[in-house]
């Protein structure tokens, strides 16, 4: 049931004031992709705009209506924690606030995203991002990712594979309850797999960059993935501090803007991204923005928790598909491969690579786990 929340009469000068102050505040919001979805629109493109948002004439109701055009001109259904809550409604001289309009996360993935983005603004405060640069001066060269993952599809014929350290998914619940995650990727190590996909985010998924950062410094040698609800550039570093050499970033969370800026942030670091597509609207996107070199394909669909493999299938029929090969594009398969049968199923797709989680993690020895899952050992 809708309530009112506030309802309070403001004098327009007053309403001015306030409404260009959160215009700034967004753009000028440095936790947040703001700055890039209004230039995307525009608004700090031309300057015009901003200036006119300056003096106070840019109303609070149309920079969220930019914002919102930019997210929703490229299909990003993943909307960003609103900051002053719920949009105003003005009737007259009045404004109000109406509960429960905007204000509440539409799907799990949203949610994910509004509780990351308040854990992010609290874990910078500890550790700004100056420290994290300096702390990279002493960590260990990044590795190579891609090459690991393409190496082991020349030497096996089989898709490279890069092997899920997951203790828990909000679909899936407790996947292993005694979980060791050291123990976990060194087993993986051994049964073959190219490289690890580490969880870090810890309410949602139960993992942490303390794993991360324990696989590293136990000598596993493996290129590791930061699995992580990245939304924002401070995570890459931190990430990198903790021995991460890739990182994930969603396109239905990320406007193209961030992650063109998010590729080039890891490049200068040595990382490689993992950017990952659902449908073919955001393939095409990703498809477009400069300096892609590895697309991840998700089964599961995050907003439903719906699972379907022939989605790899689909994305990667027709043009898509000859373009993909045209740019030397890596593609990983990824979410619920169970069998053999799977793997070749999206090798034939397409894919060099898979991302597998589940199914290993819950054998008794995951590396066997490995050769079960690929109908043959693969390691050695
Ligand atoms: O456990 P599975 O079904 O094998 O899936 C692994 C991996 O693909 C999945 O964990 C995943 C893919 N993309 C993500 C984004 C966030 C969190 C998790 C994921």
């Amino acid at each position: 049931m809708e309530g009112l929340v506030s309802f309070q009469p403001f004098p327009s000068s007053v309403i001015q004031r306030r409404l260009s102050t959160v215009y700034l505040h967004r753009l000028t919001r440095s936790s947040s992709c703001a700055p890039l979805r209004a230039q995307q629109s525009g608004i700090t493109g031309g300057s015009e705009s901003v200036s006119s948002a300056l003096e106070g004439k840019a109303s609070e109701q149309e920079v969220v209506i930019y914002q919102d055009e930019v997210v929703a001109s490229q299909g990003i259904r993943i909307r960003r924690r609103p900051l002053t809550g719920p949009p105003l409604h003005y009737v007259g001289p009045f404004e109000f606030r109406l509960q429960n309009e905007g204000n509440t996360p539409r799907n799990i993935l949203e949610e994910i995203v509004w509780h990351k983005d308040k854990e992010v603004a609290q874990m910078k405060e500890k550790r700004p991002l100056y420290t994290l640069k300096k702390a990279l001066e002493t960590v260990p060269p990044p590795r190579d990712f891609i090459g690991a993952l393409r190496s082991a599809h020349q030497r096996t014929g089989l898709p490279g594979l890069i092997a899920e350290v997951k203790k828990a998914s909000p679909s899936r619940g407790i996947l292993r309850e005694d979980f060791d995650p050291v123990a976990i990727a060194q087993a993986y190590e051994k049964g073959g797999a190219a490289c690890l996909s580490v969880l870090t985010d810890e309410k949602y998924f139960k993992g942490s960059f303390e794993n991360l950062q324990a696989i590293r410094e136990a000598g596993v040698k493996c290129p590791l993935l930061c699995k992580e609800f990245i939304i924002e550039a401070w995570q890459i570093y931190y990430g990198r501090s903790k021995g991460a050499d890739a990182i994930l970033l969603i396109a239905s969370v990320l406007p193209d803007l961030d992650i063109k800026y998010m590729i080039k942030i890891c490049k200068i670091l040595g990382m490689a991204t993992l950017v990952e597509v659902h449908d073919e609207r955001e393939m095409d996107r990703v498809l477009a923005i400069e300096g892609v070199e590895l697309i991840g394909i998700n089964n599961r669909n995050l907003e439903t928790f719906e699972v379907d493999i022939g989605i790899t299938k689909r994305l990667l029929e027709g043009e898509r598909g000859e373009l993909i090969r045209q740019k030397d594009i890596l593609v990983v398969g990824e979410s619920g491969l169970f069998t053999p049968e799977d793997i070749a199923f999206v090798q034939e797709a397409g894919v060099k690579a898979v991302l597998v989680g589940e199914s290993l993690v819950k054998q008794s020895d995951p590396g066997q786990g490995i050769s079960a899952l690929f109908g043959r050992d693969v390691s050695g």
